[in-house]
């Protein structure tokens, strides 16, 4: 059971610090402040787990049956247009071929969540949706006055506090202790390496990702970081998913695919360089990458991969006819913007399951370069480069690509960067080019001044 009743529009970060008050579980943070959209759970109505190689097609059935029986109530006709109803939140593994480790524990192969709890706004309104799941043996009338205490708490929270500043919290003044999961030369080894199969023409392109633990004496404030990160980084996505005392977050520029109304979006994402300290440098560096033959490669395996990929799925696909910059604080890219229409009956759980891992995060081609990861990489990704987001009813939804991101437990955070190799890279700049990346939630965590 869902019911949808419009609430006051308010800043997602405070619906998130005022969640933790209320004590109602795991929480869930989705936002990305250029198009005002926001998504903040608390707590579990319902979850569908889902293991191996199938978990984006188990999960699409699960939703299918969870839905069916479903009664949404939505109070209002103005309410946000996608996100009222029942959503679900959450996201899959990068793959199912590395084994497991111990610091992915609580993050199966695939988890959407039906949160007790969903604030959700557009740019002028917002919901609140509360999910029950509810049997023909339950007490319902108890049931019912559980939902309206817990209202009553929110609403009593939501006067008593004063919304927090919209200011940017400043660093902390912690001293970060840093160490790397792999030493940097061997890593940068492996990069050599695989320059050297992709000469030997094992695959075209791999993309190698490395991983960094941070400790600092207090615990780390994901509250601060979420703001910190979504000030930086506006046009990203930033995400929390907590389980447990272990939260995997982060800002991460990538979608992977919107659907909305039958139209689905995407883009190509792939090829970087830093940006200048001056104007004139950021110029030249960004119409470098542009210019860039070893950029462009690597970029065009991922629009190609993406636009077949759309072709089974869409009726109609629409590539951009060459990449532009997307400029970030510390980083640009090129980025091709994608389109299509979905052919009817499919959803976006099965345009997830077409399209990831993409090129820009796995490697192409595909099979030859995830065996390569799994057995060069040394890494347990976990969700690090999977899906994350939210699919909502009638096929809509939003799913991200989880990078710049990174898992925080206490006083510890390991975070993961990865760079796109092929025949042409050197290794010295792609470790280069990690750093860039991890800074993004080195800083949000409120280091590196
Ligand atoms: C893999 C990451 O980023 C990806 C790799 C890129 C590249 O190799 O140029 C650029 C953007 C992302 O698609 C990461 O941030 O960890």
């Amino acid at each position: 059971m869902s019911i949808t009743l419009p609430i006051a529009l308010h800043d997602p970060q405070w619906l998130f610090t005022l969640f933790q008050q209320l004590d109602l579980g795991d929480r869930f943070f989705w936002s990305r402040s250029v198009d005002a959209r926001a998504l903040v759970g608390v707590g579990q109505a319902a979850a569908i787990e889902t293991t191996g190689p199938e978990r984006v097609s188990s999960a699409a059935t699960a939703w299918r049956e969870l839905r069916r029986d479903a009664i949404i109530e939505k109070i209002s006709t103005d309410l946000p247009a996608y996100t009222s109803g029942p959503v679900l939140l959450g996201g899959f593994t990068f793959d199912t071929l590395t084994p497991r480790t111990d610091l992915w524990q609580n993050f199966p192969d695939g988890l959407l969540i039906l949160p007790y709890l969903l604030f959700h706004s557009d740019e002028d309104k917002a919901g609140l949706t509360i999910n029950a799941l509810v049997d023909a043996t339950d007490a319902y009338e108890q049931r019912a006055n559980a939902v309206i205490e817990t209202l009553q708490r929110l609403s009593h929270a939501l006067q008593s506090t004063s919304a927090p500043s919209t200011e940017k919290p400043a660093p902390t003044n912690e001293e970060f202790i840093t160490h790397n999961l792999l030493p940097a030369e061997q890593w940068k080894n492996q990069v050599a390496q695989a320059v050297e199969k992709i000469r030997a023409g094992e695959f075209e392109k791999v993309v190698l990702a490395r991983a960094v633990q941070v400790e600092q004496a207090n615990p780390f404030d994901v509250d601060a970081t979420l703001q910190r990160l979504s000030q930086s980084y506006p046009g990203a996505y930033v995400f929390a998913i907590q389980r447990g005392s272990r939260y995997f977050m982060g800002a991460t520029p990538e979608r992977l695919v919107c659907s909305e109304d039958g139209q689905i979006q995407t883009m190509a994402l792939a090829g970087s360089a830093p940006r200048g300290t001056t104007a004139e440098e950021d110029e030249h560096l960004g119409n470098e990458l542009l210019h860039s033959e070893k950029n462009q490669g690597e970029h065009q395996f991922v629009v190609t991969t993406i636009r077949d990929a759309l072709s089974t799925l869409c009726s109609r696909v629409w590539v951009a006819d060459a990449p532009h910059l997307l400029k970030l604080k510390n980083i640009q890219h090129l980025e091709t913007p994608i389109m299509g229409d979905l052919l009817p009956g499919h959803s976006i759980l099965e345009a997830i399951e077409d399209l990831h891992p993409t090129p820009a995060v796995g490697g192409y081609p595909r099979l030859p370069a995830l065996a390569a990861i799994g057995a060069d990489e040394h890494l347990d990704r976990g969700w690090y480069a999977g899906p994350v987001g939210w699919i909502g009813t009638g096929g809509n939804g939003e799913f991200a690509v989880a990078l710049r991101s990174g898992l925080v437990e206490g006083r510890q955070a390991t975070l993961f960067a990865g760079c796109g190799i092929v025949a042409d890279s050197n290794p010295e700049s792609e470790y280069q080019e990690s750093c860039l990346k991890l800074q993004v939630m080195l800083r949000g965590l409120g280091g590196e001044k």
